[in-house]
């Protein structure tokens, strides 16, 4: 057997030395400052570390980087292990003297046996614990069992205000199967849609669900977890804070897209690996697909795809209209002779088309008007009051002949024969998109646009809508020509 090589505390400095440059200070100083040499004999370098978890996070993120810096100092090392240091274990001189170097692994599994006795909690505890000896101080501590309170629940946000429709119904389904528990299917989830359509609603939903059967759930948007962790790492408490992160059950990241910085994302990576290699729950919302969060590291957007991507799309008018009236019966709790006219609640699910968030405002300002003018709500009152919505909902100024014109041009008929009576395959489905994209970019009503194509009537212009919305949600292929058309008439 050969003895310990002689110089091995020096190359260990220097490894480190290098390590730090490499990682940066913060980073270097949360994962290594607590790791001492312990032997390097035979090619093998032994170190220890306080915790179990510290052992398991730098052989899974930094294996391959200390390998490959001890082997720059000496060429013959050819494994890193890694031992768990006993919680009451004097810190031993790195180099231990030639004549007392101990038989290969008989001295860290002793240390390993004992430090697995004590639980998880235990050596939360303890880091932090250490880390306040240190003379860190209280705040640090705090720091880190802070990270667990998580951003508040917003009590309304459950599974049974959530309306279904076509075009959340996948993310729902996700959603409810991963609240319910059991074993781990979809990790991470990945919820996406652009503003407004429900993500943080039903991520709640899954929070307060989870939370409630017994779960240890942690909920925070982006924005916050960069604050704890930067305060973690001021504070010089992020061990006990990735510690306590890591025994979260269900962990829900909201405004992913909001995550910025190479370290924190690094560290969120870290996070993320260690919570999904533990079958631990991840579910993740932002406003786009994660190959659009172009702010990303490409680890992270690669772990984030990794698990099941759902999409919310923009709701049709049957859920916007569902939406609605759930509200309505909400308000009517609160407000018994609230009464919103169905006519009124068409008219607020046509024209105030764009998102959840948008119709809730609309609901209120009619429940506002009511209640402060005692006015009946109707049709007049509501056009009335919700004029400057309809109007900054409505997508884009454009006219109807000018679609008309576009479509005409694009497939190929003449402006007669979209007006016209002719049923022919090539001219009733230009017509009906016609007609859908009057709909969603003018604010002209149903009854209008029927008039204007050739004296239809409403609930043809109604079923035309439904079709191609319906068509386009089937075929991408139609969908993308009808963001073609758009962007042609938005020119
Ligand atoms: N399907 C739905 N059923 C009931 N309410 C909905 C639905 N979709 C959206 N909402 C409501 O619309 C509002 C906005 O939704 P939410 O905040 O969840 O959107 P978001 O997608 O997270 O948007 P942002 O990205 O802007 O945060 C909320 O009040 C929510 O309750």
């Amino acid at each position: 057997m050969q003895v310990q090589e002689a110089g091995g505390s020096e190359q260990w400095k220097r490894v480190k030395k290098q390590l730090r440059a490499e990682l940066g200070d913060d980073v270097f100083t949360s994962w290594f400052a607590r790791v001492d040499l312990e032997e390097h004999q035979d090619g093998t370098v032994r170190l220890s570390v306080p915790t179990r978890f510290l052992k398991q996070w730098i052989q899974n993120n930094y294996n391959d980087q200390l390998m490959g810096l001890w082997q720059r100092e000496c060429d013959n090392v050819h494994r890193i292990e890694l031992t768990v240091r006993g919680a009451i274990r004097p810190r031993q001189t790195p180099i231990a003297k030639p004549s007392l170097a101990a038989p290969q692994g008989s001295k860290p599994a002793a240390a390993e046996t004992r430090s697995d006795a004590l639980s998880d909690a235990a050596q939360v505890t303890r880091a932090q614990a250490a880390t306040a000896a240190l003379g860190r101080g209280e705040t640090s501590s705090d720091n880190a069992r802070d990270v667990l309170q998580g951003a508040a629940l917003d009590p309304k946000y459950t599974f049974e205000t959530f309306v279904e429709g076509e075009s959340n119904n996948l993310a729902l389904a996700a959603a409810r199967q991963v609240a319910a528990g059991g074993a781990v299917t979809f990790n991470p989830l990945y919820l996406h849609a652009s503003v407004g359509l429900g993500k943080t609603h039903l991520m709640q939903a899954v929070a307060a669900k989870a939370r409630a059967s017994g779960r240890k759930v942690l909920y925070l948007t982006a924005e916050h977890f960069m604050y704890k962790f930067v305060a973690a790492l001021k504070s010089q408490s992020a061990l006990a804070f990735k510690e306590n992160l890591r025994t979260i059950d269900l962990l829900l990241i909201d405004d992913m897209q909001f995550l910025h910085g190479k370290q924190v994302q690094q560290e969120f990576c870290h996070t993320l690996n260690a919570l999904i290699d533990g079958a631990r729950q991840v579910i993740v919302a932002a406003d786009r697909a994660p190959s659009e969060l172009d702010t990303l590291d490409d680890r992270v957007r690669s772990r984030l795809s990794g698990g099941l991507v759902v999409g919310i799309q923009e709701p049709d008018f049957a859920l916007r209209r569902n939406i609605l009236a759930t509200r309505v019966d909400t308000a009517r709790k609160t407000y018994p002779q609230f009464d919103v006219p169905e006519g009124v609640l068409d008219y607020v699910a046509r024209h105030v088309a764009s998102s959840g968030r948008d119709l809730e405002g609309a609901l209120n300002r009619l429940i506002a008007h009511n209640q402060l003018t005692n006015q009946p709500i109707t049709q007049e009152m509501a056009e009335m009051t919700l004029r400057d919505l309809v109007r900054s909902s409505e997508p884009r100024r454009v006219k109807i002949e000018d679609i008309q014109r576009v479509v005409s041009k694009h497939y190929n008929v003449t402006k007669a024969d979209l007006l016209s009576a002719r049923r022919t395959r090539t001219i009733v489905r230009p017509r009906q998109i016609a007609m859908y994209l009057a709909k969603v970019m003018t604010p002209r009503s149903l009854p209008e646009i029927g008039r204007r194509f050739g004296n239809r009537d409403h609930t043809t212009v109604l079923h035309a809508v439904r079709k191609i919305e319906e068509m386009a949600r089937a075929d991408y292929a139609l969908a993308q020509e009808l963001e073609l058309l758009k962007r042609m008439l938005d020119a």
